[in-house]
């Protein structure tokens, strides 16, 4: 069977404007002629990065604040584009990234669901034997008819996540799932996870919990400034302790 992600050789820059020096009036008048004194900074986010997940297996991304985790996700997902090197994804990757991503705020929930569905690939036919189980899924019967921008954060980081997990996905990226939410919900999504993994789905999840890697995840990878600084398998001792055996 063909790897389910195959990250290879992965750089991403980005521009970066300085331009803080400048009074309010040279700014305005920016607004109006392009401004020559702004410094641009070229800034590696991502540098040369290459792993591959193996069907039906999970990857946990680690590394502190800014070390390229969101920005290689996105890439995966095929939001943003790298600059160098490709990434190859073999089945339905479903993304569970920023909140409100293939969402419209000014659709109800219910018509958010078919939206983001379709970006999955699926036409409406099969995404309306779908629908039910999502909205019970989101347990938000209730407000599955209203604009999705009058929801809070973490009604729709339920919305999106009963979306990508009634899909079936083959890959799952999750970014922080549980930055935002309650904690019965967050219980029950990642029972669903963990259900879903016993299904062979493959898994990518970010996460700043080593327990949540170490629970999830047989491999994991650690960022630091956009350098994998370090790789390797999560295994369990006897003693149900996992260790993190770095690949030489
Ligand atoms: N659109 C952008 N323009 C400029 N810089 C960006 C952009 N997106 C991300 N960056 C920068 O790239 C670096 C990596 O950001 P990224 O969000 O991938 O980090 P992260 O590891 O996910 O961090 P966190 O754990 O805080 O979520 C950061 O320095 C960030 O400021």
């Amino acid at each position: 069977m063909p790897p389910a992600i195959i990250v290879e050789h992965v750089s991403k820059e980005f521009i970066l404007r300085h331009n803080r020096a400048m009074g309010l009036k040279t700014r305005f008048l920016g607004l109006f002629h392009k401004n020559k004194r702004e410094k641009r900074e070229h800034f590696l986010a991502l540098d040369d990065v290459s792993f591959t997940v193996e069907q039906g297996e999970a990857l946990g991304l680690l590394g502190h604040n800014g070390s390229g985790k969101s920005t290689l996700l996105q890439i995966i997902a095929g939001i943003l584009q790298p600059n160098k090197g490709r990434v190859i994804a073999n089945g339905r990757v479903a993304p569970l990234i920023q909140l409100g991503v293939g969402f419209n705020p000014e659709l109800t929930g219910y018509e958010n669901i078919f939206l983001n569905a379709s970006l999955y690939g699926f036409l409406n036919k099969d995404t309306r034997k779908r629908v039910k189980d999502i909205i019970e899924f989101s347990e938000l019967e209730h407000f599955i008819d209203t604009p999705l921008k009058n929801y809070s954060s973490g009604m729709q980081m339920r919305l999106g996540f009963a979306v990508a997990v009634n899909l079936q996905p083959d890959i799952l990226l999750a970014d922080e799932i549980l930055a935002v939410g309650d904690q019965a919900f967050q219980d029950k999504c990642l029972d669903k996870i963990a259900e879903m993994r016993k299904n062979g789905m493959s898994l990518i999840l970010v996460s700043h919990s080593q327990d949540q890697v170490e629970k999830f995840c047989n491999y994991y990878v650690r960022l630091d400034r956009g350098i994998t600084v370090d790789q390797g398998q999560i295994m369990e001792k006897e003693t149900e302790k996992m260790i993190f055996v770095r690949d030489e």
